[in-house]
């Protein structure tokens, strides 16, 4: 049987024009789907367009050309439901932990009693519980990781877009914290589509891996993660599909690294 799918980008391309008038050609044509339920990881070089095609996807940056379908309807936030986690700490301030992951409940217009129930039921689940009435500065940086995400989740969102979510957090951190997204995302399948630098990450959590090209930035090379799940974040650096697949992938993306390298050096 045929997925079904989730998220379809059509001929996409996206330019930017700096003040200067100078044109930097981000997105060269794109054309990709993500099935539902899926977890999908882009990898690239850095600029090569990958914050771009996820703001692009999540509806906050509208492209030069192309379009973005949601369950074969184009994308509007008030038909479609999502979640979106950058790697920016991106709590309020001034709001109690519970208030902050209940913010989209409230936006949604869900009474305090039932936000709250919702919001202390996920702090439970992902230990967060009796930091229900503390402030973010009172959080060390995983645990206001843990905030953010649950705060995605609260609403139940069709499509979670993240944009490194982990990248400043130390390795051990980043680790429980992938191990968290794992059980949740095996849980509830949303469809997650999961921007990283960081190819072990991509390869432990994802079901597919979509690899960019160098800018005017296109879908170099697609990988499918033939590891079974429930997947053990120690044990798996272990498989040697996970071995097989990095060295593969670090290549690949080392020849597009030397390409821009070399175009660079001819430009100058
Ligand atoms: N608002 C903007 N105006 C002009 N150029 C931009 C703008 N945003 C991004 N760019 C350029 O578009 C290209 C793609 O940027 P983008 O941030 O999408 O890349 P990226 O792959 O996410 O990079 P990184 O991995 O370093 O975060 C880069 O050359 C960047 O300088």
């Amino acid at each position: 049987m045929e997925n079904k799918k989730k998220l379809q980008i059509n001929n996409l391309i996206h330019n930017y024009e700096s003040k200067d008038g100078e044109i930097v050609h981000a997105l060269n044509n794109i054309n990709l789907s993500v099935n539902d339920g899926e977890f999908l990881a882009i990898v690239g070089s850095s600029g090569c367009g990958k914050s771009t095609l996820l703001n692009i996807m999540a509806g906050m940056i509208k492209p030069t050309k192309g379009e973005i379908l949601i369950d074969g309807e184009t994308f509007t936030f008030n038909k479609h439901k999502i979640g979106y986690i950058s790697q920016s700490d991106t709590l309020l301030p001034w709001r109690k932990i519970i208030d902050n992951v209940a913010i989209g409940l409230e936006i949604e217009g869900v009474n305090k009693k039932e936000r709250h129930e919702i919001a202390r039921e996920l702090m439970e689940s992902s230990g967060l519980s009796g930091f229900e009435d503390k402030y973010p500065y009172e959080l060390s940086g995983g645990m206001r990781k843990r905030a953010i995400i649950i705060r995605a989740l609260a609403t139940d969102p069709e499509i979670i877009f993240m944009d490194e979510p982990f990248g400043p957090l130390d390795v051990f951190t980043k680790e429980l914290l992938q191990d968290e997204i794992l059980k949740i995302w095996e849980k509830r399948k949303n469809t997650i589509v999961y921007i990283t630098h960081d190819i072990g990450e991509a390869i432990t959590l994802a079901d597919r891996i979509i690899l960019m090209s160098y800018r005017p930035s296109n879908i170099k090379s697609k990988y499918i993660v033939e590891i079974p799940r429930p997947r053990d974040i120690k044990e798996i650096k272990h498989n040697y599909r996970f071995i097989e697949l990095e060295k593969d992938i670090w290549e690949d993306i080392k020849n597009e690294v030397l390409k821009a390298k070399e175009e660079e050096m001819i430009s100058i």
